[in-house]
């Protein structure tokens, strides 16, 4: 009867990603603050490397809300980064629904008139968000609304101020009835601290990435298992690296465990760096056949899964 309960309970439930597309200063950060309701853990802008970054989990009506964003879209100045930003929007491609934030005051400038062609050929829902309405008068709000449509077919627009919260309840309703049925990716227990895994995740691939680029590009994943806090203030941080052959892991490991230990120490200093505690950083390479074949890798990499 139990199990039968709880299967009701899951086929209920709906869970998806929500791409934030901004330019900077679009008020991005304020936003997925008030759309979490409580304090939402930092993650630092000094990673720009990374292709999907989780900034907040929200749950709402049975739904959970992964909102990710995208960095590395705009400007790209390091050579790593360029490289990233055609993945970067592949981002939006693989998110459930895309949302786009424009500053109302500042209109659609240049940046945003790129984000707006870039976004043209994204196959997803996509609902404009018009932030920081509290600062212009409601006519030239209006006027906002439709230039932006004009550019862009939006499924629904939303006018929001992030900063006192005024639509921030409707843009939250809205997504939690837009992701898809299916059940919590993060379980409830990990929700606070699962953008720091993820980022952590990431830290060490780009380090990976970085040792190996001509190697091993893209055949790796990485998971945190572990995060324990310990009560000499330090973290303990177990990930293990998944490749797809054994020749790679001999790549990784590298001549007597000389490369995953560069790589280790990089991330753990960089981990370090962000978190602002001392971390202990263990590393586990594993072969995993069919990484391959598995969408669920694809996603989490914020890629798409190649349908053939
Ligand atoms: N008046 C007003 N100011 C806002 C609103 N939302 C955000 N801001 C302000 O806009 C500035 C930028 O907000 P952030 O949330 O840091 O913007 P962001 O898009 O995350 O910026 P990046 O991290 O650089 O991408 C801050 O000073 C916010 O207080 C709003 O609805 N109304």
């Amino acid at each position: 009867m139990m199990a039968e309960h709880e299967d009701a309970a899951t086929a209920a439930t709906r869970c998806g990603f929500v791409a934030l597309i901004g330019a900077p200063n679009v008020g991005k950060s304020t936003l997925v603050n008030a759309l979490v309701g409580s304090k939402v853990t930092i993650v630092s802008r000094k990673v720009q490397t990374t292709r999907a970054l989780i900034r907040g989990i929200v749950i709402e009506s049975g739904s959970q809300i992964i909102l990710v964003d995208t960095p590395g879209i705009f400007a790209p100045k390091r050579r790593l980064d360029r490289a990233m930003v055609k993945t970067a929007w592949s981002g939006a491609h693989d998110a459930d629904i895309v949302c786009v934030l424009l500053d109302a005051r500042a209109g659609i400038n240049e940046q945003a008139e790129d984000i707006l062609a870039n976004l043209a050929n994204v196959d997803r829902p996509k609902l404009l968000v018009l932030n920081k309405i509290d600062l212009i008068a409601r006519e030239k709000l209006l006027a906002l609304a439709q230039a932006a449509n004009q550019r862009l077919a939006f499924d629904q627009t939303f006018m929001v101020s992030a900063l006192t919260g005024d639509g921030v309840d409707d843009l939250r309703k809205a997504l939690a009835a837009q992701v898809p049925p299916g059940p919590f990716h993060y379980p409830e227990d990990q929700m606070s601290d699962a953008p720091l895994r993820h980022l952590a995740a990431e830290i060490t691939r780009e380090k990976i990435f970085r040792q190996l680029h001509q190697e091993l590009p893209y055949q790796s994943t990485v998971e945190t298992d572990t995060w324990t806090e310990r009560k000499d203030g330090s973290v303990k941080i177990e990930q293990t690296i998944f490749v797809e052959r054994e020749s790679q892991r001999k790549i990784v490991l590298g001549k007597g465990g000389a490369t995953i230990k560069a790589i280790g120490a990089e991330a753990r200093k960089e981990i370090g760096e962000i978190l602002e505690q001392p971390v202990h950083l263990f590393l586990f390479v594993k072969v995993r056949e069919d990484w391959g074949n598995d969408p669920d890798r694809y996603r989490e990499m914020g890629l798409e899964f190649p349908k053939e």
